[in-house]
């Protein structure tokens, strides 16, 4: 296995710290995570994984790749013997199979970065309502993986369960709203837009380029599987059992997350507290990029990095506030976040091998 990481003299080998392994790394978000892996210094990529290719290089799958990993595809059927050889394990496969590769290496020392939603519940039943599979993992040591939220528990935590990508950008607009009492939690409404590559590499029709393109469409309404998510994480941060309306779009664009969130400000909440809880909450957190009141994130001002931006607006006629937030749902929605999860638990930088500035235009 030869990592072209190591040909180059800023990256000598004996200083890698961590050896890390990607599952399903010819999925969208596995792909995209051997892209920013590339350029961390304390991480070796040793082993990546596919059934359906086993054996191919991935550069032959991900021709972006090629001059960056040499590396040959294998199966996960031995997953005892990847986990023993990695520090971490990255999981980007659908649902119902990190959960699965989280019981059989429980007992090694290996730990995991799950970019499904296997481990994002405190209350497994909460997954099998929506996900409508039985949780074979229930007493899984585990954190949310929304590092600018859960960063304390992040750091020591067996198996992380990265945040989705709907729900990362949802998520940071709500919570300084949430934690500081400002909005009534169970009058939220979100809408969000996604581009295609949320929907994952596999062809469907609804994502077939004449019936995507020039179309713009919502689906699940109402039951979308990260409406709970959401309700968890505002839950936890106001301390209200809450209830939200959530509706996801598909968007003819391949990267790329805007969620536009809708709720009402409680009695005598100003637009300077408002301003002042966003301030609180990020001005610190080199990811979040406040864009202030009257803002206008965009999804190209944030494409192919780890940030988030948020911008706030008040309608002083409803006494409604709108939040508005951008992010590229495989970065900060996923294998940005994943990385940046690595990072808290691993100690280091988090911004390390994320410092980049967005693609634009
Ligand atoms: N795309 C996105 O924007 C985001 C995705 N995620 C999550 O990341 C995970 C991966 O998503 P994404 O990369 O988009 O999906 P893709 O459909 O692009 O890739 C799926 C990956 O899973 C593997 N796979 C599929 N079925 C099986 C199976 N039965 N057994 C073993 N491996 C399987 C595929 O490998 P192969 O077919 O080669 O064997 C492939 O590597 C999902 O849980 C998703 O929810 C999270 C946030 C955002
Ligand atoms: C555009 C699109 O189809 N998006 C996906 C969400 C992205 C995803 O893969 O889900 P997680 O973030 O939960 O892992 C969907 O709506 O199901």
């Amino acid at each position: 296995m030869y990592n072209y990481k190591h040909q180059f003299e800023t990256y000598p080998e004996e200083e890698i710290a961590m050896k890390v392994s990607v599952l399903g790394a010819t999925g969208y978000a596995g792909a995209e995570l051997l892209r920013i892996l590339y350029n961390h210094p304390q991480a070796e990529v040793v082993h990546i994984t596919s059934e359906s290719h086993t054996g191919e290089k991935i550069a032959d799958l991900y021709p972006h790749l090629r001059g960056c990993y040499d590396m040959v595809l294998e199966s996960m059927k031995d997953i005892e013997a990847i986990g023993k050889d990695s520090d971490f394990v990255f999981i980007g496969l659908p649902h119902g199979h990190a959960m699965k590769v989280g019981k059989a290496l429980e007992d090694l020392p290996v730990r995991i970065i799950d970019l499904g939603a296997d481990y994002r519940f405190h209350d497994t039943s909460v997954y099998e309502a929506w996900y409508h599979v039985p949780h074979t993992h229930p007493d899984a040591k585990r954190v949310y993986g929304l590092a600018e939220l859960y960063r304390e528990e992040i750091r020591d935590a067996k198996i992380i369960g990265n945040a989705g990508c709907f729900t990362t950008a949802s998520i940071l607009a709500l919570a300084p709203l949430a934690r500081q009492h400002l909005i009534d939690v169970n009058t939220i409404i979100v809408d969000a837009k996604s581009g295609v590559s949320g929907a994952g590499r596999s062809p469907k029709q609804a994502n077939h380029f004449p019936e995507l393109y020039d179309n713009f469409r919502a689906y699940n309404v109402a039951h979308h599987r990260h409406t709970p998510e959401i309700e968890q994480a505002v839950t936890d941060l106001s301390g209200e059992a809450t209830v939200i309306n959530f509706t996801p779009h598909l968007v003819p664009m391949s990267r790329g997350i805007l969620s536009t969130c809708y709720a009402t400000l409680k009695e005598g909440v100003t637009p300077e507290l408002v301003d002042a809880a966003f301030e609180k909450a990020y001005s610190k957190e080199f990811f979040i990029r406040l864009l202030g009141r009257g803002g206008y994130p965009s999804t190209k001002e944030v494409r192919g990095s780890n940030f988030c931006d948020i911008a706030w607006h008040i309608d002083e006629r409803t006494h409604r506030v709108i939040v508005l937030s951008a992010i590229d749902n495989l970065v900060k929605g996923a294998a940005g976040q994943a990385v940046q999860n690595f990072n808290i638990a691993c100690g280091f930088d988090e911004k390390m091998g994320l410092d980049f500035v967005p693609m634009y235009p």
